[in-house]
């Protein structure tokens, strides 16, 4: 046994490629809404490691569905045969999603190949090769879905040829309203960008690594209706902010979306590797053999998606993230009163961003050092948590959907000190050097 700890062992052999770490925290373990770090401490999760824990950790439901269908693993490969756990989820995903027409299924491994997915067989089934996203939107990190992204963490890739990159109009800086975005579309569309040209528009309905960003009431309906008159699909990502974390069971309905694909990724594994596309059938049964990764729809992570789906309806989840994230929103809202720090606190259920400003009347974002101290301090008061945003200023909140009142309570009087810490210089620029990773 090494006498290095986890973490010295995890500089000397993981990639730095693969990493966003926002603490020093080494996890051993999870049980519940917490995890348990190197040398035994338990924090309390309110990251739900970045969105896919959305049971927790080793939730009764997923550990029987995962053990009972390993026991009798009905291969390993959704592509070679059908698998009961896999044909189940999806008949399950089709039921609980609004779609007109006969639509069909495909299963991925992550938000970023079921976007990837997405792209290609929307540019082979239309025969349109541009699409249409957004400014600080993050679909993935495979070539594809990078280059339909738009967050500046991925500047080091260049986009994809043809893409349109739109503001996503933010209520809380309206730099660009929600007609300017809808007018430089139109622009475009009469000069540049030719509507015939373009096969789809991607849209987060809540935009989450690009800020936590609720849009204007109406802009991503106004936006589907311009796209529709010129046959261009419309692409929700549900990955991260979908299957009852937003307050409703897709994040779209709070939009009155009618989406022609829709992305799901993160929490329907329950955090095991597991994604999926619905999309029309003429779309979705383009080629056989188009879309292949060997493992995909394989029966432990998609008995593990059922096991998600099941327990969003047998714990009420989608009413219990609209009424705890009200909560926690109203809490941490509250904690504006005695730190000027915090700008806005916006997000929709238990998608919850708090926006950290130098100067409330200038709206100017905090440097992103300070909000990688407040992680920090968080960090070392017993909670984890993350940031996001273009300029690395808002705090992300997007805890299990088991979270307690309770636990709830405990996160945000964290939060209160930690900010409170830092305002006290507790915390050194040292301390975070190694921690400003985005
Ligand atoms: C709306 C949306 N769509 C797709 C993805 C990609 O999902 P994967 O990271 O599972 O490939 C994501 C992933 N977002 C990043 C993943 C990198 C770490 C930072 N936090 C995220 O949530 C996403 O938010």
């Amino acid at each position: 046994m090494s006498n290095l700890s986890l973490r010295e062992r995890d500089a000397a052999t993981i990639a730095q490629i693969g990493k966003l770490r926002f603490s020093p925290l080494s996890v051993i373990g999870g049980r519940g809404n917490r995890l348990i770090e190197e040398g035994g401490r338990s924090l309390l999760d309110l990251s739900g490691s970045a969105g896919p824990a959305v049971l927790g950790y080793g939730h009764p439901a997923v550990v029987e569905a995962v053990e009972t269908s390993i026991r009798n693993m009905a291969g390993a490969s959704l592509l070679l045969y059908p698998n009961e756990p896999a044909v189940s989820l999806a008949e399950r995903l089709l039921a609980i999603t609004p779609g007109e027409g006969e639509r069909r299924v495909w299963f991925g491994h992550s938000g970023s190949d079921a976007n990837d997915c997405a792209v290609r067989v929307l540019q082979a089934a239309t025969g349109r090769s541009r699409f249409i996203s957004f400014i600080g939107s993050y679909h993935g990190n495979l070539s594809g879905s990078m280059g339909i992204s738009g967050h500046t963490a991925m500047t080091h890739t260049l986009p994809r040829p043809g893409v349109l990159l739109l503001p996503y109009p933010d209520p809380f800086r309206p730099n660009f309203s929600a007609e300017d975005v809808l007018a430089l579309l139109d622009y475009q569309f009469e000069t540049t960008c030719p509507p015939h040209q373009v096969g789809a528009v991607f849209i987060e309905p809540l935009m989450s690594d690009g800020g936590l960003i609720v849009p204007p009431p109406g802009f991503l309906k106004t936006l589907q209706e311009r796209c529709r008159k010129h046959g261009i699909k419309i692409v929700v990502d549900e990955v991260k902010v979908g299957l009852a974390r937003s307050g409703m069971m897709h994040c779209f309905q709070h939009e009155g979306l009618t989406p022609d694909l829709v992305v799901f990724g993160k929490g329907i594994g329950g955090g095991l590797p597991l994604s999926a596309v619905i999309g029309p059938k003429e779309i979705m049964d383009y080629a056989p053999a188009f879309a292949l990764q060997t493992t995909a729809g394989n029966p432990v992570a998609t008995s593990a998606g059922n096991a998600v789906l099941k327990t969003i309806a047998r714990e009420g989840l989608v009413e219990r993230s609209a009424r705890i994230g009200t909560l926690f929103s109203d809490a941490l809202r509250a904690l504006s009163a005695k730190h000027e720090i915090i700008g806005d606190v916006r997000g929709r259920g238990l998608a919850i961003g708090v926006d950290l400003v130098k100067d409330r009347a200038t709206r100017e974002p905090v440097a992103a050092t300070t909000t990688a101290k407040i992680i920090y301090r968080g960090y070392e008061l017993g909670a984890a948590f993350t940031y996001v945003g273009l300029k690395a200023n808002v705090l992300e909140f997007m805890p299990p959907l088991t979270l307690t009142e309770d636990e709830m309570t405990e996160g945000v009087a964290i939060v209160d000190q930690a900010i409170a810490d830092v305002n006290a210089g507790e915390v050194s620029d040292a301390d975070v050097a190694s921690f400003m990773m985005w």
